[in-house]
């Protein structure tokens, strides 16, 4: 891969649910270390471009690759397998296992050609020493917010090199999204590449360093996080320099 090349590379992605068309010619990019963020109201699609990118929903693009990898034709374990981590929406923590059982299942080695440090279990409970205390707890017994912290924690465990994150401060106490900033404020300065999908954009502005605005599946805008933070309410005029580009 050429240093020029973005890590992520989306260009004119559809995707669909049974017949109904959801993702309309998405074109977006991340680069290797970079925070970027999907922005827009409920139902403008984000959680679909999460899950069109990790192949979860069917899906066609003119380029979808990782480092160059295509990966448009692969089946979502070969995808986490080349680097991309996942954390849905809805977490999918196994209630009759422990944290560190729940953590053992997301383990996968370091993806070919990794430039980043695999991750220990002492490793991740240093970056959430809040799992550490619960590591015996059952995840069935632990809040909306610590769920999502060891749904990030499963994830690192399979050593990304890019992390998909579905809304991860929506409906946890902000007390963990503070810890939670913390944790991705570290993870992207140790090079992890993000792409955070946020209706609020609060977590977002801490972190990353782009976004792109999605409405009614299509890419109406995209620019520095502080412009589209400033521009995110629903329906809002885009400025030229947040117009799409791509
Ligand atoms: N499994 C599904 N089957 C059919 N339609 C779906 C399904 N999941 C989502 N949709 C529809 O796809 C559109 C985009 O939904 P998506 O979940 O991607 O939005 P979002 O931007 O992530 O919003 P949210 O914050 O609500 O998750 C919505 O119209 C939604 O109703």
């Amino acid at each position: 891969m050429s240093t020029t090349t973005p890590l992520l590379q989306i260009e004119g992605l559809d995707a669909w649910y049974g017949e109904a068309q959801i993702l309309f010619g998405l074109s977006l990019q991340v680069a290797a270390g970079e925070a970027v963020a999907l922005v827009g109201r409920n139902g403008a699609g984000k959680s679909t471009t999460m899950k069109a990118i990790i192949g979860l929903v069917r899906r066609k693009a003119r380029r979808l690759t990782l480092r160059g990898a295509d990966l448009s034709a692969l089946p979502t374990h070969a995808i986490a397998r080349l680097g991309v981590g996942y954390v849905p929406e809805d977490r999918r923590i196994f209630a009759e296992l422990t944290v560190r059982e729940n953590l053992d299942l997301g383990r996968r080695p370091r993806p070919p050609g990794a430039s980043l440090p695999g991750w220990s279990m002492d490793a991740v409970f240093d970056l959430f020493p809040q799992l550490a205390d619960m590591r015996a707890r059952l995840g069935g017994q632990m809040s909306g917010g610590e769920q999502q912290m060891l749904a990030v924690a499963r994830a690192l465990v399979g050593n990304p090199t890019l992390l998909l994150l579905d809304e991860p401060s929506e409906g946890v106490a902000p007390i963990i999204v503070e810890h939670m900033t913390r944790a991705l404020v570290r993870l992207k300065a140790g090079g992890l590449s993000l792409l955070i999908s946020e209706q609020s954009s609060d977590l977002c502005a801490a972190i990353c360093d782009r976004a792109y605005r999605i409405e009614q599946g299509e890419l109406r805008g995209h620019g520095p996080m502080a412009t589209l933070a400033a521009d995110v309410s629903p329906g809002a005029p885009l400025s030229p320099s947040t117009a799409p580009t791509l």
